[in-house]
């Protein structure tokens, strides 16, 4: 009898992250999940994790020992993403939550969340044109963290961050659950190309450069401080001109680059056209010959 609740036990916590749960669940309570070695672990929410940022970041959470359960949310194919990242041999505990219905139960008891919910920039764009959709996202989803997890540590990604950061704070303010320490902008990227730029211009491994950068995060709000890398260096004005622009504009040579397949069916598949650009509008011209018969799909490689 005894073995047969174990398995049962076993079978359950096995297929935890297969639908939501609740903290009353009889399946699989939270208390239960331990990081590798038996230490209880983090739990940490991931609000957009089926985008670009958010696959490879749940993907970096469950490779890590201290997370001991791990919440994917997002508003389109958490199914999915959740069940491909449970199937990873670590630790931690992977659950998916799919649309605004399941949010609260996302959240409820996190310790950390991380936020890169929203719309990416095209080429073209700057990281301002996003904030008509992202602050609206960003707002939504920090009402429910106020209510479900408010001692959660909370990492903004959503861009403009310089714009969604504050608008987080105003939201934890409003709730009385604001605390500075606790909310942050994810910035790193500048610091990590930072670091790699100024390597390649010293001829050194990027893992041997420490480059301080403060400010914000876009154009001239990034602000790498050159005079206080370590190890020290100097460098030529004209070097330090260079850094500067490379390192305030590294997102936007992403994102310039960025290459578009568009696939063009024509009658259904009788033929088929595969073109490579990175013109943002391209996919218009063919819709606009052939309203009835062409079928455009956009692939983000
Ligand atoms: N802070 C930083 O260093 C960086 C910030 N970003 C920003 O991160 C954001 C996401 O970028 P990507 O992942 O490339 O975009 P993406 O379009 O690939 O993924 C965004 C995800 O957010 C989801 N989403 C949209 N509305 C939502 C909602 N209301 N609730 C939950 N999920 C929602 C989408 O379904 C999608 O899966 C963008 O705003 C981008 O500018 C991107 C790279 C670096
Ligand atoms: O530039 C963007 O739109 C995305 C981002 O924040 C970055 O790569 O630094």
């Amino acid at each position: 009898m005894e073995a047969n609740s174990g398995a049962s036990d076993r079978i359950s916590r096995i297929a935890g992250h297969l639908r939501p749960q609740r903290e009353d669940d009889v399946c699989l309570k939270r208390s239960d999940c331990r990081a590798k070695g038996g230490v209880s672990g983090f739990k940490v929410a991931i609000l957009g994790a089926a985008g670009g940022i958010g696959q490879p970041l749940a993907m970096l959470m469950k490779m890590n020992p201290l997370v001991s359960l791990l919440h994917l949310y997002d508003v389109v194919n958490t199914p999915g993403v959740t069940s491909d990242i449970s199937h990873m041999d670590t630790g931690a505990v992977v659950r998916g939550f799919l649309g605004q219905q399941q949010l609260e139960d996302a959240l409820i008891g996190m310790d950390l969340v991380i936020i890169p919910a929203g719309v990416p920039r095209k080429p073209g764009m700057t990281r301002d044109d996003l904030f008509n959709i992202n602050a609206g996202i960003v707002k939504t989803l920090c009402e429910a963290i106020a209510k479900c997890c408010p001692k959660a540590i909370v990492n903004v990604i959503s861009n403009p961050v310089n714009s969604t950061v504050p608008i987080a704070a105003e939201v934890f303010k409003r709730a009385g659950t604001y605390d500075p320490k606790r909310l942050l902008g994810v910035t790193m990227l500048d610091v990590v190309r930072a670091n790699t730029f100024v390597a390649e211009v010293l001829g050194v491994d990027p893992r041997d450069v420490d480059v301080p950068v403060v400010g914000g995060h876009a154009g001239i709000t990034i602000l790498p401080l050159l005079s206080q890398i370590k190890p020290p260096c100097s460098f030529t004005p004209k070097e330090i001109e260079y850094l500067t622009g490379r390192i305030q504009n590294g997102g936007t040579e992403v994102v310039e680059v960025n290459i578009y397949i568009y696939a063009f069916f024509y009658n259904k598949n009788l033929f088929t056209f595969i073109s490579i650009t990175n013109i943002p509008n391209f996919n218009h011209y063919p819709c606009f010959l052939y309203p009835s018969t062409v079928r455009v799909f956009m692939i983000n490689v």
